[in-house]
């Protein structure tokens, strides 16, 4: 059994536990894999997501391919391997993390050349366990930091679910409001229901029922209003992938937050672990957008919330331009403008 029952994804000996985000809060239901192509299929269909959380997964199917892969000697391992890596990467395309562990794990069999296969099992499986520590250790640092920038009593506004669900364990913009709760049970949280998939109203909305944190949940469209009465006085989210210059990607509806934010004076904090930077991209013009099945924008649990025929667009990300944003809450620390500068040496330390 994982430590908290908000750990999305755990081991039990050789099997890949993964709870169904789909079905949560109503059910709890356990999927238990023994094939990577299992975990890829629960990556592609959101029973895991956020972009950590993926990271995570991805590193464990390969794992758990490791296990499963046949291959009698090193070569044919090491070039199975290598199409297994190409394909959990391919799994979902905007969040950095994915990328980013599957290269984690295939290191260690670049490191090992002289590795015979069983060899290569155990190490691949201890660095897959290595990865889930590290995330939970950067998330609890994020917390310590993040809980800097909240105001006393703050009435703090988040989107979609960036909690210890979409992560190893407790969360980002979520781990932020969880250490700023452990000192101050004044704070409160609007969390928006985040259309389509509703991350928000079911995930983040129950993560912080658990906790016994102060909340209420509002429609995506009344936090502009909320902004104007001047009833929030922070904005914290998560990332999927953050650009050299700071711009982020994140959550459709993200940029719609940070507009608004601005326009009303309030800080707009995203909270990311280093693993979600992508360096390599010098903005986020380039950040690959994932469109989803529009079915998931006309229908909800199988029924139909628009009519029959009619057309529909999902983008799932969006990207928020770096000038709209406060501060990137990391595990090394609040990075502040100019974020090339400050992010190139955050991922230097
Ligand atoms: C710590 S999670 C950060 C992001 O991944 C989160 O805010 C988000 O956008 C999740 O999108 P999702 O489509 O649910 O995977």
């Amino acid at each position: 059994m994982p430590e908290s029952s908000l750990r999305p994804i755990y081991w039990e000996d050789d099997v890949v536990a993964i709870i169904d985000q789909r079905l949560l809060p109503h059910k709890r239901v356990v999927l238990r894999c023994t094939e990577p192509q299992q975990v890829i299929r629960a990556i592609k269909t959101m029973a895991i997501r956020g972009a950590p959380a993926v990271g995570i997964a991805g590193a464990a199917a390969l794992a758990l391919g490791a296990l499963t892969l046949k291959a009698a000697d090193p070569q044919t391992f090491r070039r199975k391997f290598v199409r297994l890596c190409r394909q959990v990467k391919e799994a979902r395309p905007t969040g950095n993390n994915l990328s980013w562990a599957v290269e984690k794990v295939y290191s260690v069999v670049v490191e090992n050349p002289e590795a015979d296969v069983f060899q290569l099992r155990r190490l691949i499986r201890e660095k897959v366990e290595a990865l889930m520590a590290e995330d939970v250790a950067a998330n609890r640092a994020i917390g310590a930091w993040g809980r800097k920038i909240v105001p006393s009593g703050a009435r703090i506004l988040t989107y979609c679910n960036a909690g210890a669900l979409a992560t190893a364990d407790y969360g980002t913009a979520l781990g932020v409001v969880r250490a700023a709760f452990a000192e101050d049970s004044s704070i409160h949280v609007y969390t928006c229901e985040t259309r389509p998939f509703l991350q928000g109203s079911r995930l983040t909305a129950y993560e912080l029922m658990v906790e016994g944190i102060p909340s209420t949940l509002i429609t995506d469209n009344a936090a502009g209003s909320l902004m104007h009465q001047k009833r929030i006085d922070v904005v914290v989210v998560g990332a999927d992938r953050i650009a050299a210059n700071g711009d982020t990607a994140n959550k459709i509806g993200t940029y719609t937050m940070a507009v608004l934010a601005k326009a009303n004076d309030i800080p707009f904090y995203v909270a990311a672990p280093r693993s979600t930077i992508d360096p390599a991209l010098a903005d986020g013009s380039s950040i690959p957008i994932e469109e989803r099945d529009p079915r998931e924008v006309t229908h909800w649990n199988g029924r139909a919330v628009a009519p029959k025929g009619m057309a529909a667009l999902n983008p799932a990300f969006d990207v928020t331009p770096n000038r709209l944003i406060t501060g990137i809450i990391t595990e090394v620390g609040v990075l502040r403008r100019p974020f090339k500068r400050t992010i190139k040496k955050a991922l230097e330390a």
